[in-house]
């Protein structure tokens, strides 16, 4: 038996940071939501006791490094499962890039290996596996629209906001997400993002309003570390995007766009200087 499933990438539509904690993770507060660029991953059990990971991408590690390994174990190993399985991972996201690929890939096997050894784990369970494999794991658990609170693992969900096109640009640079908390300083912000205020907009569906509340206080590191990425939203604003973040960590951009004419203009011009450029749907 084969088992398929679809592993989004999420985007940050707010991302504040509250303060550090004792045990040196940020106490933060966010709102996610998935978009339709997602990686793809196919699971069959194998009779041999063992985890064999495959992929047609040939940068990211195969082995007890790659999140769906580490989330096919730990769920071997809390539910004493003796049979091994065989994933293959057809990547999509891009690697490093703020848009939880990696995350979004545990959470879709622990979904999958959930039907395939048929476990009966509830929802809630899940979510507490992923959440002892990253801080956005269970959000990519569940996916919708969500406020993430605690280290990010603590989830409200919100209605989704309205269908709307998003241009994801990545520009070739490297991010560490642990190097950018880092670096994080709290008084360096002028104005906070409001999870409040953007929760309200997705309350009363409004689109500008969606657009005038996004914010993300990592931008201040990581807009600091690469100038090109600041120079990246000012192009895309420029050419016509209604709204225009960096998600998570960075170094990826996103752009909300309402009408679909606007789109390939966008899309065009940012392929002149940028080589990795997406333009999907929002996942409602
Ligand atoms: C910034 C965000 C925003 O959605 O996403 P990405 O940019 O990674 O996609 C997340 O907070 C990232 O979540 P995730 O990538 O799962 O992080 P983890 O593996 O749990 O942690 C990686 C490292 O980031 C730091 N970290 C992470 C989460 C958090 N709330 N505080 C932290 O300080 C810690 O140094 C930790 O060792
Ligand atoms: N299945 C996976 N897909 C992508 N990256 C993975 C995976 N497993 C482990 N990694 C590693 O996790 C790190 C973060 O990748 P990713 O989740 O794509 O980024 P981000 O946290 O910025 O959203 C990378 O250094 C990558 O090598």
């Amino acid at each position: 038996m084969k088992i398929y499933e679809k592993a989004p990438a999420k985007i940050n539509l707010m991302l504040d940071v509250l303060h550090k904690r004792p045990d040196g993770y940020h106490e933060v507060e966010m709102i996610m939501t998935m978009v339709d660029l997602a990686d793809r991953l196919e699971m069959s059990a194998l009779p041999r006791d063992t985890i064999i990971i495959s992929s047609q991408a040939g940068y990211i590690p195969l082995d007890e490094k790659n999140l769906a390994f580490q989330a096919a174990k730990l769920i071997k190993e809390r539910y004493n499962v003796r049979s091994g399985v065989y994933i293959h991972l057809d990547k999509k996201i891009p690697v490093a890039a703020g848009l939880a690929g990696g995350s979004s890939d545990a959470a879709a096997t622990l979904r999958g290996l959930n039907r395939l050894w048929g476990l009966n784990i509830s929802g809630e369970e899940l979510k507490k596996l992923g959440a002892e494999l990253g801080s956005d794991v269970p959000f990519c658990v569940t996916g919708g629209t969500a406020l993430a609170t605690g280290r990010g693992e603590v989830l409200t969900p919100l209605p989704n906001p309205p269908q709307c096109w998003v241009v994801l640009a990545k520009l070739p640079i490297n991010v560490s997400t642990a190097e950018v908390y880092g670096r994080y300083r709290n008084e360096r912000i002028e104005k906070h993002p409001s999870a409040e205020r953007m929760r309200a907009a997705l309350e009363s569906r409004s689109f500008p309003e969606v657009c005038r509340e996004l914010g993300n206080v990592l931008e201040s590191v990581t807009l600091h570390m690469h100038p090109e990425v600041a120079h990246l939203k000012e192009t895309m604003l420029r050419l016509g995007a209604d709204g225009v973040l960096m998600s998570g960590s960075g170094p990826t951009v996103f752009g909300l766009v309402s009408k679909e004419a606007k789109v390939s203009r966008i899309y065009n011009g940012l392929r002149g200087f940028c080589k990795e450029v997406y333009a999907v749907r929002l996942l409602t």
